[in-house]
């Protein structure tokens, strides 16, 4: 599990370490990661040219200790600094002692450069990059050189990921004492490249993470392969209401997911039973109603199912149950339209929305997503996976999760019929329902890796890929 932790909660822990310790150590411990990255990243230290942009805060100092570093090992290092009176003037001072130059913008090299470090600011960002930094990430940019951010990508909101203005395009981040949700989630974290977490001893006094990202190894428990002792009952029966006579393809991706998810189980009841019946022999099928189709411990309802009165009875018979529900796509719809179907649940409901649902159901998602999920959560008191290049799934309570895994690939129709029938699958072994879509969320992402691999993916090849994703996943190599 990786925690992340807001900018407040890093400098409440930075606080609570420095009282002990004699002043510039956690600086120095940063610097030291820092310069250790970036010489893995060259490969060599000599001859090498790195270009420091350094702002005025504790930021730039990071950078100009990491700079001073690294000329110490021959590399030539030229520090452009943004506001020369107020560069952290004990960086400075170990920079220039080091070897380092100090230059202009324009006399910098950036043209030539192998690396360019990026400590404009960091946890102290706030709105857009200002001139004359967002000129200088421009030329960065331009330039040849590894772009290398030092804790965040300058003009990124360490708690959000927001990206109001200019923002330097990281490649790889280098980030101190915990990961910060801006790294991971929305506009963020496509400017951070590589996150490399430098540990500087904050862990024993950082507090609970505002918000957690699953690892392969968290996973795995949960998708264990069969005891002895399991009948075909006990892994969780799931049942799934998809798909219409007329689209039966989002039925068959779904019950298709469920069944490759975990093979103990599945029922399928709806108009597009013909469809899945011959797709997946191994599913109980009837075209018949919810309660016809047998006992389930999980439903998932809604993808591609319409929206017409026949979808809303169903919709509205199965969230009548108590028994946990995954809500997706039609369903979504329609539960915006009424959405006390959910809010007097008492069982968990997990809602499965991308943008344009969400804001159908909750208004506009806004610039921060985990907010956003959480606010959803607890007006309706159900559990809300919001999707996205990094899927964001809060519950009421304010647990949230950001997903770290998946591929632009999986940008394409058919996809979250697939998430919804893993989901369906993970929520029937009776895990809570936040980490059981964290789980699926996580397992489609590596799902969709896999299926990229070989060229465009489209659905299916999903559920095609799902039984060696998960024996990826087990065998650690996910
Ligand atoms: N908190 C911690 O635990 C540690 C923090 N360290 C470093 O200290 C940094 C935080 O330092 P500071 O609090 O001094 O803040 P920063 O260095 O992040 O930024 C402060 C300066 O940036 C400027 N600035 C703010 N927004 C800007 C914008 N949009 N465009 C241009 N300039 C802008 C401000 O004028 C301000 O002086 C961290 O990101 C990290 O790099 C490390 O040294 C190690 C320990
Ligand atoms: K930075």
């Amino acid at each position: 599990m990786i925690g992340l932790h807001t900018a407040a909660q890093v400098r409440a822990a930075e606080q609570s370490v420095l009282a002990g310790l004699p002043a510039g150590v956690l600086m120095q411990r940063a610097a030291t990661g820092l310069a250790t990255v970036c010489l893995g990243l060259l490969g060599r230290a000599h001859g090498v040219r790195v270009v420091l942009l350094v702002g005025s805060g504790d930021n730039g100092g990071d950078a100009l200790f990491a700079g001073a570093l690294l000329a110490q090992r021959g590399a030539r290092v030229t520090a452009v600094l943004l506001t020369p009176d107020r560069a952290h003037a004990g960086g400075l001072a170990a920079f220039r002692r080091a070897g380092g130059r100090v230059a202009e913008a324009a006399d910098a090299g950036l043209h030539r450069a192998d690396l360019v470090l990026d400590g404009i600011v960091g946890l102290g960002s706030a709105g857009g990059l200002r001139e004359p930094a967002a000129v200088l990430v421009r030329e960065a940019t331009a330039g040849p050189g590894l772009l290398v951010a030092v804790d965040l990508p300058s003009g990124v909101l360490a708690d959000t990921g927001e990206v109001p203005g200019a923002a330097f395009p990281a490649q790889h981040t280098v980030t101190f004492g915990a990961v910060k949700p801006g790294l991971v989630v929305g506009a963020g974290r496509r400017q951070a490249g590589t996150v490399h977490l430098v540990d500087i001893g904050l862990g024993p006094v950082l507090a609970e993470p505002a918000a957690q990202q699953l690892t392969d190894a968290d996973v795995v428990p949960h998708l264990d392969a069969p005891a002895p002792d399991d009948d075909k009952y006990s892994r969780g029966v799931v049942g799934v209401l998809a798909g219409s006579a007329t689209y039966p393809g989002a039925g068959v991706l779904c019950t298709g997911a469920a069944v490759r998810t975990r093979p103990g189980l599945v029922r399928y009841a709806g108009t597009a039973a013909e469809g899945v019946r011959a797709a997946w022999p191994e599913v109980i099928v009837t075209a018949g109603r919810p309660g016809d189709a047998g006992r389930v411990q999980a439903w998932v309802v809604g993808p591609g199912m319409g929206t017409d009165d026949d979808a809303a009875s169903v919709l509205a018979e199965v969230l009548a149950t108590d028994l946990p529900v995954v809500v997706d796509a039609d369903g979504l719809t329609l539960v915006s339209q009424r959405p006390e179907l959910v809010a007097d649940r008492t069982a968990p409901t997990v809602l499965t929305p991308h943008d344009r649902e969400f804001a159908r159901l909750f208004g506009e998602v806004g610039t921060d997503r985990l907010a956003a999920a959480r606010r959803g959560a607890a007006e309706l008191g159900c559990t809300v996976l919001l999707k996205g290049d990094a899927t964001v799934v809060a519950d009421a309570a304010g647990t949230t999760f950001v997903n770290g895994t998946g591929t632009p690939w999986l940008a394409t129709a058919g996809t979250g019929d697939v998430l919804a029938g893993i989901l369906g699958a993970v929520l029937a072994t009776g895990l809570p329902a936040a980490e059981a879509a964290a789980v699926a969320a996580h397992v489609h992402g590596r799902a969709g890796q896999l299926a990229a691999e070989q060229g465009p993916l489209i659905a299916g090849d999903l559920v095609r890929r799902l039984p060696e994703t998960l024996a990826r996943l087990r065998a650690g190599a996910g």
